[in-house]
């Protein structure tokens, strides 16, 4: 994108930005009423203009029930959309409401209902409008969250959710960018108060960006990292892939690809790097485990224990047949015996009380 963060985005440059989808049959456009998606709506309709062939575009808005000024907002969407001559499609949130985590709670039912709008339509991608000060947002909560290498990679510009693409197309661009391409259009857009609201972590967040990018941590050089971030942690993703192949080859007992449990010969394992063995841990605990991701933290802990077990071991007689290690981590059962690690389900917990 330009250096001038506060210039309109020209047709040439929302041209590249739309440049991978240009093939796709349809496009979901979510499109909230606030700024950053009314633009997106705004660059892809005139982008879709500007093609002979293109992808059929549908705006779609999600109302999920919790202020009462949302309904009039997707009305506003919906003319303006007609305006842009695209279709418009409200989805409401009908579900019960939890009382804590309501914000995840509207996040997955806005992703449902998004990809149920895809589906719906023939649309291969949902487009959601992030910007390059959202994903400095994201960064910056994750790092004070204590993230990984994973985590801090934040948003990616394209993913996956129940066989429909979620893509980021400004995830590179400056809110003020968007800002002032909707001001030169002369269009309006919503304020979400919520987007302010300091009961929320991400607001009060946001709100202390300024303060860091005086300090030169702009969204520019947080997003940055982020992509530099993402790009070593594809890295690691590769050598945790040869090294599982290197484990396999090097293990004349391993299990058949099949197995409801993964082994590694501890020896083979120990001469790996920690990131890479912390992976092919935390791979075989959310492969065989049945209560979700396993968390780094605890992931890091187990390693340490078995990194103690296996240097015991070189030093004990082997063969007393007690495993050195044998610990439980998000539904899976670890143990180091006899120089094998085993990652298997672990048995179901006993209900304290119960018969
Ligand atoms: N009510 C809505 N209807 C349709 N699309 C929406 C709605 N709310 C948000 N979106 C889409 O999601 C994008 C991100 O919105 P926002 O930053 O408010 O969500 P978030 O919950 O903070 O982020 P995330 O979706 O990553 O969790 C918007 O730019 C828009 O494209």
């Amino acid at each position: 994108m330009s250096d001038d963060d506060n210039s309109p985005i020209s047709a040439r440059e929302a041209k590249l930005l739309f440049a991978d989808l240009r093939r796709a049959p349809a496009l979901v456009l979510a499109v909230s009423g606030g700024p950053d998606s009314v633009a997106l709506m705004w660059l892809a309709a005139r982008w879709r203009r500007s093609l002979t062939h293109g992808p059929q575009l549908i705006a779609v808005t999600v109302d999920h029930g919790l202020r009462p000024e949302a309904a009039r907002e997707a009305r506003d969407v919906k003319h303006l959309a007609r305006s842009l001559d695209l279709p418009h499609r409200t989805m409401r949130w009908t579900g019960a409401k939890p009382k804590t985590g309501l914000p995840a709670a509207a996040r997955a039912a806005r992703y449902r209902l998004l990809t149920q709008a895809a589906r719906a339509s023939g649309a291969t991608h949902v487009l959601t409008a992030h910007t390059r000060d959202d994903q400095a947002e994201t960064l910056l909560m994750r790092l004070l969250r204590g993230s990984g290498i994973a985590g801090l990679t934040a948003m990616a510009p394209v993913t996956e959710r129940d066989g429909i693409a979620l893509a980021r197309p400004l995830l590179d661009v400056p809110k003020a960018q968007l800002i002032a391409t909707l001001k030169r259009a002369n269009i309006a857009f919503a304020d979400d108060p919520t987007n302010r609201d300091t009961v929320f972590t991400r607001p009060r967040l946001r709100a202390l960006l300024p303060q860091l990018a005086a300090e030169g941590g702009s969204a520019r050089n947080l997003a940055r990292l982020a992509a530099r971030l993402a790009r070593a942690n594809a890295a690691i993703d590769v050598l945790a892939n040869g090294a599982e192949r290197f484990l396999a080859l090097r293990d004349r007992d391993r299990l058949p690809p099949d197995a409801p449990a993964r082994s590694f010969e501890a020896s083979a394992f120990a001469t790996l790097p920690e990131e890479v063995r912390l992976r092919l841990l935390m791979r075989a605990i959310d492969a065989v485990g049945h209560e979700g991701p396993a968390e780094l933290g605890k992931v890091e802990a187990l390693l340490a224990v078995l990194d103690r077990g296996i240097a015991g071991a070189g030093r004990r007689a082997a063969g007393t047949g007690r495993p050195q290690v044998k610990q439980t981590l998000a539904g899976a059962l670890i143990s180091l015996s006899r120089g094998r690690i085993l990652i298997e389900p672990a048995p179901p917990r006993r209900i304290r009380g119960g018969s």
